[in-house]
């Protein structure tokens, strides 16, 4: 695949899984995360084993002056970017929507919704006047209904959702795509995230059930970037077989 990838949260979980299944397809790709000891142990490990190019652009995506000024900095080589996936995002806590911290779902919802907005808003300008791009978001299975402790992130993620839709609908008269990747359970550092570091509430979350991993999704995205120019894959729900909805799983 010849193509420049610029895939946000890197570091971690799928992205990384994302940047591993590009490089070895041959893609270049720009990485992006805060973590840059992670970025750069990544960068090593890809060059070595698929010789890919590629670029570290480490940044808070919430901070939009920061983003702007790093991909301004781009060598003109790397500008052309034709394929976002847009995939930081966290949730802290499991806290009822009366009683969480409102600070931290400002970090989710800046981070899941307005930096996703904000590097949409940056990059894809530049595919509709090249008129090539590909815009793939990452959504979840907890954007189709809301469950218990999940109110807040619930909502970001069905945000995204409507901004993928609306986006597609903007984009209806070029060539570009819009995918919205929805995955379920899959195991990655995100629950350590959502339990604030408490590694055996953690692992909890997949004991009993075979979850999905974040090179199982970096195959869905692929897999939607390499179909041909004129299939648009809209959205995409993968989960693990023994769960059937956002709540409903069948642990052994
Ligand atoms: N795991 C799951 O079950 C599911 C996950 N998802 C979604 O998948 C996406 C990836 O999560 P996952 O891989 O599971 O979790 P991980 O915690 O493993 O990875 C999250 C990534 O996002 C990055 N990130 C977080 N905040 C920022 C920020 N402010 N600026 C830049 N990068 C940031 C982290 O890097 P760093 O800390 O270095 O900045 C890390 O690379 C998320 O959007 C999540 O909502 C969707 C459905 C299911
Ligand atoms: C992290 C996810 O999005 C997962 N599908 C969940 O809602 O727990």
């Amino acid at each position: 695949m010849d193509k420049i990838v610029f895939i946000t949260g890197a570091s971690s979980g799928i992205g990384a899984g994302c940047a591993r299944k590009f490089a070895s397809q041959g893609a270049s790709l720009i990485l992006n995360a805060r973590n840059v000891n992670k970025l750069s142990a990544l960068k090593e490990e890809l060059e070595k084993q698929y010789g890919a190019k590629i670029y570290l652009l480490p940044f808070d995506v919430r901070d939009r002056k920061a983003a702007t000024s790093a991909l301004e900095s781009l060598p003109k080589e790397w500008q052309s970017i034709d394929i976002l996936v847009n995939n930081a995002g966290l949730v802290i806590g499991t806290d009822k929507e009366q009683e969480g911290s409102l600070d931290e779902w400002d970090i989710v919802i800046d981070t899941n919704i307005k930096a996703l907005l904000a590097m949409t808003r940056l990059i894809v300008p530049g595919m509709v006047e090249r008129k090539r791009g590909h815009i793939i978001n990452i959504g979840s299975i907890a954007g189709d209904a809301a469950y218990p402790g999940g109110s807040v992130y619930c909502a970001t993620k069905a945000a995204v959702k409507a901004l993928s839709d609306g986006l597609r609908i903007d984009l209806v008269d070029t060539p570009l795509r819009v995918t919205n990747i929805k995955p379920g359970l899959v195991e990655t550092n995100f629950s350590v995230v959502r339990f604030r570091g408490d590694k055996e509430k953690a692992d909890n979350v997949y004991k009993g059930i075979r979850p999905l991993t974040g090179d199982d999704i970096a195959e869905t995205v692929y897999f939607a970037a390499s179909v041909p120019e004129y299939m648009q894959i809209a959205e995409m729900l993968v989960m693990p077989t023994n769960q059937a909805t956002g709540t409903i799983v069948s642990r052994k």
